[in-house]
C-alpha cells in the first residue's frame, strides 16, 4: 500500500518504520516543518491512504484536504472533535473514507469495551463512585486526552449518576472527575477507579511504547481503502 504520512513527529515516525516492516511504501511525508507542502505534490492516484497524526489545530484541515482530494484518511490526532460532524458531512457528501480513533491501540479498545461493561454493572449494583486519571508526557497539548474523553463518554452512557465530566476534582456528585497528569515521557496511562465504602475496583491501561498505536493505525489504513463512510475501531475490531 502507498501511504502518505501527514505529521512526522513521534507517531508519524513510529508508523513509518512499522509500515516499511509490513511491506508498505511511504508515498510521501507532509510535516509542517518540512520545506515544502507535500499534499499539493501528490496526485490522488499516487496515494492509497493517508495517515494523519499532527496537532489539534491542524487535523481538521488536513482531513478535509484529504477528503477533497479523494484520499482515504486515517486520523489519530486528538483535540479537534468539535469539528468532527463537519468532517463526517463532507465524507458523506463526497463518498469518501474517514477512519478516526482517539486511541488506535487494540488494548485500549478492549479497555473501552470493558469500561462500558463495568460502568453498566456498577450502576446496576450501586454503592460506587467513579473517577478517572490519565497520565501523559509533558509535550502533550490537549487535556484531557482523547482516550479519556472516549472512556468518559462510555461511563456517562452507562452510569446515570454521572451526567457530565470535569477536568479537575469533581465539585458535584454528578460530575465525573478526569484528573490529567503530565510527567516526563509517559506514553499514555488511563485509569478508571470505582470506590465504595468497602472496596476499590480499578481498570487500567498503560502503554509501554507507541508501537501499539502505530500498529492499530496501520491495521486501519490497510482496511479503509474501498470502504466509503466514517469508521472507527469498533468496526475494525468487531467490538
Ligand atoms: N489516536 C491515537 O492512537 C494517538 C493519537 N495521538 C495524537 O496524535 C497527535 C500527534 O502526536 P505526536 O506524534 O505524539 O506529536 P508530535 O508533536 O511528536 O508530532 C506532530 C508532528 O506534526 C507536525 N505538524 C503540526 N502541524 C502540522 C500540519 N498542519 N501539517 C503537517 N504536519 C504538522 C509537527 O511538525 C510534528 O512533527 C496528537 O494529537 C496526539 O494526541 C498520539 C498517539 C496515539
Ligand atoms: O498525545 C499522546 O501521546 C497520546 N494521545 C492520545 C490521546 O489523547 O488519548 C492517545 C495516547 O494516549 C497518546
Amino acid at each position: 500500500m502507498r501511504i502518505l504520512l501527514i505529521g512526522y513527529g513521534k507517531m508519524g515516525q513510529t508508523i513509518g518504520a512499522l509500515a516499511v516492516q509490513r511491506g508498505h511504501e511511504i508515498a510521501g511525508i507532509v510535516d509542517l516543518h518540512a520545506s515544502q507542502s507535500i499534499i499539493a505534490d501528490f496526485t490522488p492516484e499516487a496515494v492509497d491512504v493517508a495517515i494523519e497524526f499532527t496537532h489539534p489545530d491542524s487535523a481538521f484541515a488536513n482531513v478535509m484536504t484529504c477528503l477533497g482530494q479523494g484520499i482515504p484518511v486515517v486520523c489519530g490526532s486528538t483535540g479537534w472533535l468539535h469539528h468532527f460532524e463537519e468532517a463526517r458531512a463532507l465524507t458523506t457528501e463526497l463518498g469518501g473514507s474517514l477512519f478516526y480513533a482517539s486511541n488506535y491501540s487494540v488494548g485500549v479498545n478492549l479497555f473501552f469495551h470493558f469500561n462500558e461493561y463495568i460502568a453498566a454493572k456498577m450502576a446496576q449494583y450501586g454503592g460506587y463512585d467513579v473517577a478517572m486519571r490519565e497520565i501523559h508526557h509533558t509535550q502533550k497539548i490537549d487535556q484531557p486526552s482523547g482516550t479519556a474523553l472516549t472512556a468518559a463518554e462510555g461511563i456517562l452512557r452507562h452510569f446515570p449518576a454521572k451526567t457530565t465530566w470535569r477536568n479537575a476534582p469533581a465539585e458535584m456528585p454528578a460530575e465525573l472527575a478526569i484528573i490529567s497528569e503530565r510527567t516526563g515521557d509517559a506514553v499514555g496511562t488511563h485509569i478508571v477507579t470505582y470506590t465504595s465504602d468497602v472496596d476499590t475496583l480499578e481498570l487500567k491501561h498503560e502503554a509501554h511504547s507507541r508501537e501499539g498505536f502505530a500498529l492499530g493505525a496501520l491495521l486501519a489504513a490497510e482496511w479503509l481503502p474501498g470502504r466509503p463512510g466514517v469508521f472507527g475501531m469498533k468496526e475494525l475490531l468487531d467490538l
